[in-house]
């Protein structure tokens, strides 16, 4: 899992380091690595235009010119405020780099191989100025590669959201990743995102995110002596008159994420799709490891009804769509639900766009109130647990944001809880290897086709555990 961290915490422990080695400074390390990758970006022979801001990170980007400067590098630096970092600025100008004022660099930008944005780090507030805007906008109209210092200047380091800012090719990052690093849209702007490590200690995260490894190693892989009983019996009641798709989705989901049994209990016409597609699903009620519940049920009357009977089982269940808008007051021990930001606001009774301002928030807000854990779908997948810990998915193509990935994901998820994961790590794992089923097949396929590629992963992951 790689661990988040705040920008207050960055100082935190910048501060703890200065106390402990006085004398020594962090800012030649991450000029350094600034400095490495300043050079393999721009050329041996590339010319750099460096945009410093008046702090530290201001800093950075005036050591780093420096050094590329005794590389032998063409380097022009734009001061954006009246004053900066004043050993920094003594390096630059000892190395031999230039001094130019907003004219020039802006002239400079259609003629240089590489800028580095060090305007603003962890200090900066959101947005940038326009001139600095019209800058970093002009060299992404361009195409001219642009290498961040911490950050893309104007983003809000702890947030995901977008702001103007700059548009980086690559962001080299110190100690830890930020919010702004990993989730939607501002990830967006951070390019590749490379964290150097400059010595820091840090304490725990604010909150962690997936990658490949940590889904592959909890999967529930069967063993020697596994029957489709002890890998899990999945109950689906999804679907309706109206949406039997979202049924057969879901059942696609569950059957290619490994179910040990599906039984089927939803409503024609689904039940004779899925009869006539589908020959090893079952059909009819029996004793389930875990359910998944509303996705297609559409705004029937009797939704409260059904979900009520689907829950008195008492077995952990995946509860989507429309059996959010439904819910009783307590739910069995370890559901998971899995709205999307509009579901999410209905069931908060909040609008759509307090959820997509403070996402975390508001998954937090729906966990504590039912005891479930939210997996909150969307650009960035958020999985919070009442107690208030944050993950996210690993991420994926764009190409998922489509009708059906939902009730594909809600299906997957369900297969996992029913072979035993806590509902935490069942939404972890599926929607990440949803994701990452996606990336090895990059384009507009059909959610029922991602199905069929996370089998071919996870098969992946079955051969290594059995050598
Ligand atoms: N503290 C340290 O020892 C280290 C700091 N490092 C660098 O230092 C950065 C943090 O430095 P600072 O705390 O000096 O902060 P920044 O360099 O991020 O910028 C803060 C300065 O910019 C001004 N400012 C903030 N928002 C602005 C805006 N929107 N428009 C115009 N001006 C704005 C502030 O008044 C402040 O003077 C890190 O991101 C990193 O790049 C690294 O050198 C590693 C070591
Ligand atoms: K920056």
């Amino acid at each position: 899992m790689i661990g988040v961290q705040t920008a207050d915490a960055i100082r935190v422990a910048e501060q703890v380091w200065f106390e402990a080695h006085r004398g020594e400074g962090l800012m030649g390390r991450a000029a350094a690595a600034v400095a490495a990758h300043a050079l393999e970006m721009a050329g041996t022979h590339g010319r750099v235009l460096v945009v410093v801001g008046r702090g530290n990170n201001g800093g950075d980007g005036l050591f780093a010119a420096a050094e590329l400067a005794r590389h032998g590098l063409p380097v022009a630096i734009w001061p954006v405020a009246e004053t900066m970092h004043e050993q920094g600025r003594v390096a630059a100008t000892g190395a031999g780099c230039r001094f130019v004022g907003v004219v020039e660099a802006t002239e400079q930008v259609a003629e240089v191989d590489l800028v580095v944005d060090a305007v603003l780090g962890i200090g900066g507030r959101p947005g940038l100025r326009p001139d600095v805007l019209a800058l970093a906008q002009e060299a992404e109209a361009l195409g001219v590669p642009v290498l961040a210092v911490d950050l893309p200047s104007g983003l809000d380091t702890d947030s995901h959201q977008l702001q103007d800012s700059f548009h980086a090719t690559r962001t080299i990052t110190f100690a830890a990743r930020k919010a702004c690093h990993v989730l939607q849209p501002a990830a967006s702007r951070c390019g590749e995102v490379v964290c150097v490590d400059i010595g820091i200690e840090l304490g725990n995260s604010v909150l962690e995110v997936a990658e490949a490894g940590d889904v592959a190693v909890r999967w529930p892989v069967p063993g020697p002596t596994s029957d489709k009983y002890s890998r899990g019996v999945v109950g689906i009641d999804s679907g309706s008159a109206q949406y039997p798709g979202a049924a057969v989705l879901g059942v696609t989901g569950a059957l290619y994420a490994g179910a040990g049994m599906i039984r089927f209990v939803g409503p024609e016409p689904a039940d004779a799709i899925i009869r006539a597609s589908l020959p090893s699903v079952t059909h009819g009620e029996g004793r389930v490891q875990a359910w998944l519940c509303g996705s297609g049920w559409g705004s029937a009357d009797d939704n409260r009804a059904r979900l009520e009977r689907r829950l008195a089982d008492g077995v952990p269940a995946v509860i989507d769509a429309d059996a959010l808008s439904v819910l009783p007051e307590h739910l069995p021990y370890g559901c998971l639900l899995t709205p999307h930001a509009g579901e999410l606001a209905r069931l908060l009774g909040a609008e759509r766009a307090e959820v997509e301002a403070d996402p975390i928030g508001s998954a937090h807000r729906a966990a504590e109130r039912t005891g479930a854990v939210v997996l909150l779908k969307g650009a960035s997948q958020y999985i919070v647990q009442p107690d208030g810990r944050v993950r996210v998915a690993v991420p994926g193509p764009s190409w998922t944001a489509q009708a059906g990935s939902g009730d594909v994901l809600a299906g997957i998820c369900a297969t996992l809880l029913a072979a035993g994961l806590p509902a935490a790590d069942a939404g972890l794992v599926g929607a990440s290897v949803q994701a990452m089923a996606a990336a090895r097949r990059p384009g507009p396929w059909p959610p029922d086709d991602i199905a069929h590629e996370v089998a071919a992963l996870v098969g992946n992951w079955g051969e290594l555990s059995c050598r």
